[in-house]
């Protein structure tokens, strides 16, 4: 196997008010993976990202991102090859008049030739769909999706292994919150990217990634496969979420003929058309 990208050993974090944010957590993620964080309000999400760019560093235990362990001197700026957080709000993110400015604002910082802060802000808006007619615009004035992907291309243009996106589809209807995810996938399949998405929306969890980090209250509740997760009723009530509405709907039929593990809506059609084709099949039989 692969040299993990993201090695976290026993990682706590209080802050300074004596809030204890997370408590002993420990995964790895390997290049090229699809995660989803998921979590009830307050259950560390956020504090676990910041930990992993290095923006806060362990109070306790030990976080390794691209072979480098993060320490009290490490700063932000010796991560952002490795690893960029897209925040919540593109809004919070987004500070320059001018599109090509925001998306060359990081690479500007790291004082590469005017030439190749071009060259990256052309390849970033390429891959994250902004036409070059736009960069005289101002970000401001552009729909919440545009936002979105100015955001994602001016971390797109410090070329990171690993994005971390905090809930890129609150707010959006379901063509756009469908537009980004799809736009995440092609990140992930297409260009390599490891992909790790917060998100309350376990729809999208069951349609986009491969696995999932269950948080609550600091800890991690469930670290495994997307449907294995999403399944555990337990765990899922645990985080105080709901899964997708056809598992609910598949648990609730599970019995000898179901098998309540179903995802999508034509996983549980295919069962369902089994058994009643069973069901005929008695039928004719007697
Ligand atoms: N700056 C801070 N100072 C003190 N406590 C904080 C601070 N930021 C977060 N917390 C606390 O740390 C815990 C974890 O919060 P965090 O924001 O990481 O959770 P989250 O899962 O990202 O929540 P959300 O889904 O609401 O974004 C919560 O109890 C929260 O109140």
């Amino acid at each position: 196997m692969a040299e993990p990208i993201i090695e976290v050993t026993g990682l706590d974090y209080r802050y300074e008010d004596g809030t204890q944010a997370l408590s002993d957590v420990s995964f790895t993620i390997q290049p090229h993976e699809f995660v989803a964080l998921i979590g009830t309000n307050g259950s560390g999400k956020t504090t676990l990202s910041k930990c992993l760019n290095g923006i806060l560093k362990a109070t306790g235990g030990a976080v390794v991102v691209d072979g480098l362990t993060i320490g009290p001197s490490t700063r932000s700026a010796q991560l952002i090859k490795s690893i960029g957080y897209v925040f919540q709000n593109p809004d919070h993110q987004l500070f320059n008049n001018r599109i090509y400015d925001e998306i060359a604002y990081a690479p500007r910082n790291l004082h590469l030739a005017a030439e190749d802060v071009d060259s990256r802000v052309r390849e970033a808006a390429r891959i994250a769909g902004i036409p070059e007619r736009l960069f005289d615009d101002h970000p401001f004035f552009q729909t919440k999706g545009i936002r979105q992907r100015i955001a994602i291309a001016s971390i797109l243009s410090l070329r990171p292994k690993v994005i971390i996106v905090d809930e890129p589809t609150t707010g959006q209807d379901y063509r756009q919150s469908r537009e980004v995810m799809d736009f995440l996938r092609m990140l992930n399949e297409t260009a390599g990217h490891t992909i790790i998405v917060i998100t309350h929306d376990m729809e999208i969890v069951a349609e986009y990634t491969q696995r999932v980090i269950a948080m609550t209250g600091g800890r991690i509740l469930l670290d495994g496969a997307t449907r294995e997760v999403l399944t555990r009723a337990d765990v899922i009530a645990q985080a105080d979420l709901m899964p997708p509405l056809v598992t609910q709907l598949a648990q609730g039929l599970a019995d000898d003929r179901f098998s309540g593990t179903t995802l999508f809506a034509e996983e549980l059609l295919a069962e369902w058309r089994r058994v009643v084709g069973a069901g005929e099949e008695m039928r004719h039989v007697g």
